[in-house]
């Protein structure tokens, strides 16, 4: 892991105010791992409490629009993000490019505005299982990858530390089923041969997280596995307990 790992709870459309006590123990434990950088992603409707009181982890949205402001309804600008105070947004996550349609050029637009609102992007991507089974995981989502990210330049002067990938199987995704090693270590090859045709600049630095029912019993393997930056965790997130043995294999896999 050449980078700080980057972990990060997804809690996807869980939690309400109740759940505030969860994300100030991840934020007060987050100061015993410096080496590992954490952010959280709760619903819109937590952001700016958790980003308000957050010291030491990043908060963030799960998605933003493509304009700025105007007649769109239920939806949330980048903008209006960075204003309550996020850091940064999770992109075309498989279950809003299966629940919204969400296509890779509308990921890319999402992904500039973001940029050009300040805000750092985790760019989602992943096959289905009928397309590992077919022996076109890679192809697919080499092409999610090249197709969903945004400009180069706009990447290039924002900085690595705004951009990262995420590579989600979508059928490992809440099932407790997890790729393996060796399949992710290859899939991560493929995104970064994606990355370094993208941008000279930035292809070699911008982590690449892996995501899928990552928990504290196989966080250790997977964040150790070559060019593995990272995990985006969803339902292991949800509690500072389960969430923190995960950042602590982070932290672990990095000074083993
Ligand atoms: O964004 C997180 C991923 O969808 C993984 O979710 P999961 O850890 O519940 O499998």
């Amino acid at each position: 892991m050449p980078h700080r790992p980057y972990i990060v709870g997804n809690w996807k459309m869980n939690g309400t105010r109740a759940m505030l006590a969860e994300a100030r123990a991840i934020d007060r434990a987050a100061g015993r791992y410096p080496d590992v950088q954490i952010g959280l992603a709760p619903p819109f409707t937590l952001v700016h409490t958790i980003a308000s009181e957050a010291q030491a982890i990043g908060t963030g949205g799960q998605d933003c629009h493509t304009e700025a402001k105007g007649a769109h309804t239920g939806d949330v600008a980048a903008a209006m993000l960075a204003d309550a105070g996020a850091d940064f947004v999770i992109l075309g996550h498989s279950e809003r490019r299966r629940d919204h349609g969400e296509s890779d050029a509308l990921v890319k637009a999402k992904a500039e505005a973001a940029l050009g609102s300040g805000l750092g992007i985790i760019v989602c991507v992943g096959e289905t299982l009928e397309q590992r089974d077919a022996g076109q995981a890679e192809a697919v989502v080499q092409a999610q990858v090249a197709a969903s990210l945004p400009s180069a330049a706009m990447a290039e002067e924002a900085g690595m530390a705004r951009v990262a990938v995420a590579y989600e199987p979508v059928w490992a995704i809440g099932t407790g089923r997890v790729a393996a090693v060796e399949d992710v270590v290859a899939m991560h090859q493929a995104i970064r041969q994606t990355l370094v045709d993208w941008s000279a600049d930035l292809g070699e630095k911008v982590r690449i997280l892996y995501g899928g029912s990552v928990n504290a019993d196989n966080a250790r393997d997977l964040l150790a596995a070559d060019g593995v930056g990272g995990a985006l965790v969803g339902g292991a997130s949800l509690t500072a307990e389960s969430f923190l043995a995960i950042v602590a294999a982070a932290h672990s896999a990095r000074t083993d």
